[in-house]
């Protein structure tokens, strides 16, 4: 066993939950130590599952005053970083700012903003290389959507959109990336891809990343699944062996839910 597997995984699983455009950093403190009370009653072991949140920028200075105050051992990022450092770029946030609010992830490439704000894989990639300058470890989603997966085509096109995205890093980059499957139709829908779809994409990126770096960064790289994730369908997802960890929308907004996906060992049966 490494430090960074918990022994039973080949990567130590990650569970992350991303707020999107929900709570104000009133309300996105009292989620944040709901969720750490809830962890802390059930004994939650970080270093066998790490957790992050990704509330929105306005809550940032609030969570990071919370979790150095009381020492919790849950990351946090941003949801989104503007491809440039700083300047006249109105509305955009660098990843300076995020690494000095103690960010230690930031998304990139959320289907939202790829649909909503038309952001391209080259914008994607220069978001990915950003993060890495300023010290931030991008989380690269990636994923079809409805019309794709009905052509079935969804493997190709993720893995465009990953080839894209980590286009230019170096080996050490790419082991340190999280890649975030998430099937657009399965976003907030209800729609879950079965564990055994996460499993086929999970396996197809991991190959990928194989054979655009070498193996020992593929075998280090983190990929989570993303879409419509609950605690009752979380430990089955989780079994599978190419998939390392959850990328959760709407259940990570109630803290005893999102606990629970945390603590999806305890509901891990045994084959
Ligand atoms: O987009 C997602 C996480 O980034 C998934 O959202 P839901 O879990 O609400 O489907």
């Amino acid at each position: 066993m490494t430090s960074s597997t918990n022994g039973a995984f080949d990567r130590k699983p990650f569970i992350a939950g991303n707020w999107k455009m929900n709570m104000d950093h009133v309300q996105g403190i009292t989620l944040l130590q709901k969720l750490a009370w809830t962890l802390s009653d059930a004994k939650h072991d970080y270093s066998r599952v790490e957790v992050a949140v990704f509330p929105p920028f306005t809550d940032l200075r609030g969570v990071q005053t919370l979790v150095q105050g009381d020492d919790l051992d849950i990351a946090y990022g941003g949801q989104d970083l503007s491809q440039f450092d700083s300047g006249a770029y109105t509305g955009d946030i660098s990843g300076q700012f995020l690494n000095k609010l103690g960010c230690k992830y930031v998304l990139v490439g959320h289907s939202e903003r790829r649909t909503i704000h038309n952001e391209s894989d080259d914008v994607l990639n220069a978001k990915v290389k950003a993060a890495f300058k300023h010290g931030v470890t991008p989380v690269l989603c990636v994923g079809e959507g409805l019309e794709v997966r009905q052509a079935g085509t969804h493997v190709n096109h993720t893995l465009e959109q990953l080839r894209a995205g980590v286009a230019g890093l170096t080996s050490e980059q790419a082991a340190e990336l999280v890649v975030a499957y998430e099937p657009v139709w399965a976003i907030g829908t209800g729609e879950v891809a079965g564990p055994e779809d996460a499993q086929e994409m999970c396996a197809a990126i991991r190959a990928e990343l194989a054979s655009l770096f070498d193996a020992d960064v593929a075998a280090k790289t983190r990929l989570l699944y993303g879409g419509s994730v609950k605690a009752n369908n979380a430990a089955a997802i989780l079994k599978e062996r190419d998939v390392d960890g959850l990328l959760v929308g709407g259940a990570s907004l109630d803290p005893a839910e999102f606990a629970n996906i945390v603590r999806f060992e305890s509901h891990l049966v045994a084959d």
